[in-house]
């Protein structure tokens, strides 16, 4: 395992959030993450981890920055991970050139088609350098793991609990792009990471995931209802009535008046935490 390289440390809250650099095999680049390691932590126990996937445009430091979130991790324990949202500094022409696709919009998947191949592959680094990493450096206790996300980063924990059954103890999202074939962020991205063939296409979106029979722990999700991409780009609806039919378990929380921001998110994120501590510390 690669070295760890400390960019940055806060005390917070009786804990420590911090940001660090290290070298991705996976992704072949530098990549950064923070950690915020709760007062339990710095005394020495080992601690559930509770794995936050951002959305578009944001890096590991938005999360820690804007949600309010280290509050509550200290008092229930959990140690909070914030992984960037796509490889950066790639030297890929056009990576940069919208801010829904390349830089900042991962989608949390490998992409197979040039020249996004070989560098965005953010779910095999989020399912499996991201934790090796913790293993390595941080006081992690390792059967206990949880994933929420927002927006994109809704869709990353959505999807990645679908295809990774047995990894996450607990998952949750807040505004997630809950049918990405259906919308037009998740063709954009498909269609350039993956191809045009849509089969490739259903095994990343939520929706038909779980209408394929994909299952994942009971799920919390919150919805604001002035969010100004709910109509056209998130589909929740769909995602309900699937898991509806389905017999997957789903808590959908829609809130009016709340849009798609962080002040959205830091005014429900306790009550993610709550949910999550509570399959995370179970016996
Ligand atoms: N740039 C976009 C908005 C992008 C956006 O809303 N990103 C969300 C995730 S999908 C976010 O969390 N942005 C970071 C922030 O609010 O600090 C726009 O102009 O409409």
């Amino acid at each position: 395992m690669a070295d760890l390289e400390t960019l940055s440390e806060h005390a917070c809250f009786g804990g420590l959030q911090g940001f660090y650099r290290h070298a991705s095999e996976t992704i072949g680049l530098a990549m950064k993450v923070g950690v915020f390691l709760p007062p339990q932590a710095i005394a020495g126990a080992r601690v559930p981890a509770l794995v936050w996937l951002a959305g578009l445009t944001c890096t590991e430091e938005t999360f820690a920055i804007k949600a309010g979130a280290q509050r509550a991790a200290a008092e229930l324990g959990l140690m909070l991970v914030t992984p960037d949202t796509s490889p950066r500094d790639t030297g890929v022409a056009g990576a940069d050139a919208s801010w829904d696709f390349g830089n900042g919009a991962g989608f949390y998947l490998d992409a197979t088609q040039s020249p996004w191949a070989g560098r965005w592959r953010m779910e095999s680094y989020v399912t499996r350098e991201l934790p090796a990493l913790l293993a390595a450096h941080f006081p992690w206790r390792t059967d206990r793991l949880g994933l929420f996300g927002h927006s994109m980063g809704g869709h990353g924990a959505l999807t990645l609990a679908l295809r990774h059954p047995g990894a996450y103890r607990s998952v949750s999202a807040f505004a997630p792009v809950a049918a990405p074939m259906q919308c037009p962020w998740g063709v954009k991205a498909f269609t350039n990471y993956l191809g045009d063939d849509r089969a490739a296409w259903a095994a990343h979106d939520a929706t038909e995931l779980v209408k394929s029979g994909a299952r994942a722990p009971a799920l919390l999700v919150d919805q604001g209802l002035a969010d100004k991409f709910l109509a056209e780009q998130l589909h929740v609806d769909r995602f309900e009535a699937a898991c509806r039919a389905a017999g997957q378990s789903l808590t959908l929380r829609r809130h009016p008046g709340y849009d798609h921001g962080y002040f959205f998110i830091a005014s429900f994120v306790e009550d993610h935490l709550r949910f999550h501590a509570d399959a995370l510390n179970a016996a």
